[in-house]
């Protein structure tokens, strides 16, 4: 990891990119991919299913039997933390949900709006380097809470044609019952533009990599709607003298360890605090399964040392990333001044892999800078939020003249006709 002294502001926005690939080579190849699934359905799912996952699957549906396979073999304890999991962020996605409240913007004029869920989604599930088994709590659970009708999952399968049977397990687990083995764009592919077997969708959620949410982006562009671009996981952490090295590097390779794309930074105005945490994520990663991984997200992140705390806040709002963490003494006064991130995790003993697993809140987020303008997924996410308003002749009356001299003013006569034929 590369440290970077005091660097200018001018300097921030270079320092400060993601890893990403070429756009126009990205682009080019998953637009190919989306094409030949548009044309070829199925048959060019499972081509791309053999090319990528070097699987060869006969039915992408995962049948019932599978299922039942996957709940027997399926470890109970992992079972009994999945199922802890799912209620703390039921808890936490329930609290969004909000009831239509009838306002009378004047007498006789009532307004109100009301959340209509999204009739189809699809939830895509990242599978390629870990079955991320937990992203089905974060999309089901809010998809199921919103009211969805009909709620597609497609994650990739292994070499032999499985999915992991924790997702299985999971998808049960929140009542999702149609699952197929798919990933990558041809998943995002088949669930845009619908093929013989796996139905078209309204709206497609989930995290993935490069290729995925690039696929999420294309299909955007030919109508479909998407939650947001999250891509590759990235977390910054903000650490102060009382912040404690094993912990901070813990949390950075937490990240670091989920794709060689990964990005992290550690903001600290204190170059001890930055040496003696180089020196743990150092000794850290050597133990890590996914050390290679761990490795080359490493190369592409930073030890950046500021001037002052104003300047790290200014730093990390600019950054705007996926998950910030505040190891510092007075997390909450920081927390206050954050304007862009996805997560915030205040204190010492708030580890980001919580968030990701287990606390309540969701762990799709936005990434590559895309905290400054975008939410994380949550039940909004799932609904359309449709208005209404009802008006009694005297609440007409009352507002007519208002309508009638706007309506006018834009050249606009029928919309002026439409109160006066009522007066
Ligand atoms: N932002 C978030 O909320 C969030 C949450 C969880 C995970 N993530 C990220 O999701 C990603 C998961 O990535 P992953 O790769 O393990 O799984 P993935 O499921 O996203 O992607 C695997 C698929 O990528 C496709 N692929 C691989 N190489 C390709 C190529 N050369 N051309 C076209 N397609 C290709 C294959 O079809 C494969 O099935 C990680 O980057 C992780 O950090 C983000
Ligand atoms: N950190 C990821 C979001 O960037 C979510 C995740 C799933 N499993 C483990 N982590
Ligand atoms: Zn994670």
């Amino acid at each position: 990891m590369q440290i970077y002294q005091n660097p200018n502001r001018s300097e921030w926005k270079a320092l400060l990119q993601r890893p990403v690939m070429n756009t126009e080579a990205l682009e080019g190849s998953v637009k190919n991919i989306l094409q030949e699934v548009k044309q070829q359905g199925d048959a060019a799912v499972k081509k791309f299913t053999q090319q990528f996952d070097k699987a060869t699957i006969d039915n992408l549906l995962v049948a019932e039997d599978e299922f039942i396979t996957a709940q027997e073999s399926l470890d109970p304890k992992l079972k009994a933390a999945i199922l802890s999991a799912k209620v703390n962020i039921e808890t936490f996605h329930k609290a969004q949900l909000t009831a239509p409240e009838i306002i009378e913007t004047m007498p006789g004029v009532q307004c109100w709006r009301k959340n209509v869920a999204i009739e189809k989604v699809g939830l895509y599930i990242p599978g390629g380097t870990a079955p991320l088994f937990s992203t089905i709590l974060m999309l089901g659970i809010p998809a199921k809470l919103a009211g969805c009708k009909e709620i597609v999952l497609c994650s990739p399968p292994d070499a032999n044609a499985q999915l992991h049977p924790a997702i299985l397990f999971a998808a049960k687990a929140v009542g999702i019952t149609k699952v197929f083995k798919a990933g990558g764009v041809q998943a995002i592919g088949a669930m845009a533009y619908g093929t013989e077997t796996i139905p078209a969708v309204s709206k497609i959620f989930g995290p993935g990599n490069q290729y995925v949410t690039c696929a999420k982006q294309l299909v955007q562009q030919d109508g479909l709607a998407i939650d947001m671009p999250a891509g590759p996981s990235e977390v910054a952490v903000y650490a102060d003298e009382t912040a404690i090295a094993a912990f901070v590097a813990a949390d950075l390779l937490s990240q670091a360890e989920h794709g060689a794309d990964s990005q992290v930074v550690l903001v600290s105005c204190t170059q001890d605090v930055v040496n003696s945490i180089e020196q743990e994520i150092n000794k850290q990663v050597a133990e890590l399964p996914r050390k290679d991984i761990a490795l080359k997200a490493l190369d592409n992140s930073k030890l950046i040392l500021v001037n002052n705390e104003a300047e790290a806040i200014d730093l990390l709002n600019e950054y705007a990333p996926e998950h910030l963490i505040l190891s510092c003494n007075h997390p909450e006064e920081i927390a206050d001044k954050i304007i862009n991130a996805g997560s915030v995790f205040l204190g010492h003993y708030s580890p980001e892999s919580v968030g990701d697993y287990a606390s309540g809140t969701n762990h799709t987020l936005p990434t590559n800078g895309y905290a400054k303008a975008y939410s994380g997924v949550s039940v909004d996410s799932f609904v359309k939020k449709i208005t209404f308003q009802q008006l009694t002749q005297e609440g007409l009356k009352k507002i007519s003249k208002t309508v009638i001299a706007m309506a006018e003013a834009e050249g606009l006569q029928a919309h002026a006709n439409a109160v006066k034929v009522r007066l």
